[in-house]
């Protein structure tokens, strides 16, 4: 459950008279998410959420965060909009904490992925990226690898509690990664958290993209090799989907084509992208509060994802070729 602040009705309304938005009707908590407080907000002009920064989120990231997706908006991405005061202004404070109201996106997100849901997310995907361009702020990605070298630091005391060989295994592949990671792949905005609990459908068509919260500059390619990570995989986490992967790589391709080197650099991408969501979810879980409502995410599941990795020779692994 990810509600980590309560708000009482006394400074919901307080808040409110900042907005035009209406006299409120209803609050709820929602229970899906990590990392922030989020409310679905009902006032007499529709449906929003309601969202209270919590200390994972760097108060100085909020203008590229709500900044980033006010642009992608206007160029056409379905993805929340901020929403702002009588002031002009998206982001105030709510409980002590920074906080904002963004556009409620209608649809769900898919449960069990099906091959044309790769198919959409690639054309969204790439879309989105083209988007990017003309963003005028610009954030590093802390999760690329000096942060990998951090958390690998802080984690592998620890690691071989989840699973045995587990410390060996990050600190081996830290290694390779940090000596072979390619340094020249076209940058842009990415997304940087492109899972399925981020994308909602309405029937088959894709009907927005939320969560922007870890948006960041990096390769362009590197987002394709979360993507092939969190949608391409059997639910066993070892067994990958070749088709999915065509089917997201092609669409993809259809709106924005790779360069060779973009392709040939896909592997090892796909084993940084494994390594980053094995390690932040190590981490989690290593320093879970007891008690805590949310569930952490298995890190077994990205060790599956890399090993496989490891073993791929070229992108035709991917369906390509
Ligand atoms: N703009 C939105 N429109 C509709 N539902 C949303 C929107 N933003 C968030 N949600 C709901 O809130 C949940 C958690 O949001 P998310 O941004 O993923 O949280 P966190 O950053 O804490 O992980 C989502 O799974 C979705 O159900
Ligand atoms: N997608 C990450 C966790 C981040 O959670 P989100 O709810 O903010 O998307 C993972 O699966 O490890």
């Amino acid at each position: 459950m990810a509600v980590y602040t309560e708000v009482s009705d006394e400074e919901l309304q307080a808040f409110l008279r900042e907005y035009e938005i209406g006299e409120m009707l209803s609050l709820k908590g929602i229970a899906e998410g990590v990392e922030n407080s989020n409310y679905v907000l009902h006032t007499a002009s529709g449906y929003y959420i309601l969202t209270l920064y919590e200390k994972r989120v760097d108060p100085a990231d909020l203008p590229f965060f709500l900044g980033l997706m006010e642009h992608l908006a206007e160029a056409g991405i379905s993805c929340p909009v901020p929403i702002k005061g009588r002031d002009g202004s998206a982001l105030r404070e709510l409980c002590g904490r920074p906080a904002a109201i963004i556009s409620f996106l209608d649809g769900l997100w898919p449960k069990r992925i099906h091959p044309w849901h790769c198919q959409r997310l690639g054309a969204a995907l790439a879309e989105l990226h083209l988007a990017g361009e003309s963003f005028q702020i610009r954030r590093d990605n802390a999760l690329s690898l000096d942060g990998w070298r951090g958390l690998v630091d802080t984690c592998e005391g620890r690691a071989d509690e989840i699973e045995p060989g587990l410390a060996g295994l990050i600190r081996q592949e830290l290694n390779f990664l940090e000596a072979n990671w390619p340094s020249d792949l076209p940058e842009g905005v990415i997304h940087a958290d492109l899972f399925p609990d981020n994308v909602f459908f309405v029937g088959e068509r894709l009907s927005g993209v939320i969560d922007f919260y870890f948006a960041c500059n990096d390769f362009l390619a590197y987002e394709i090799a979360v993507c092939l990570n969190a949608w391409c995989f059997e639910s066993d986490a070892s067994t990958f989907n070749a088709t999915k992967a065509r089917m997201l790589l092609q669409s993809y391709q259809s709106v924005r084509p790779l360069s060779e080197a973009e392709l040939a650099a896909l592997p090892i991408l796909a084993r940084g992208s494994a390594l980053r969501f094995l390690l932040t979810r190590l981490y989690d879980i290593l320093n879970h509060p007891p008690g805590a409502y949310v569930t952490p995410k298995d890190p077994r599941e990205y060790c599956r994802k890399l090993r496989f990795h490891q073993l791929v020779k070229g992108p035709g692994a991917y369906g390509l070729g």
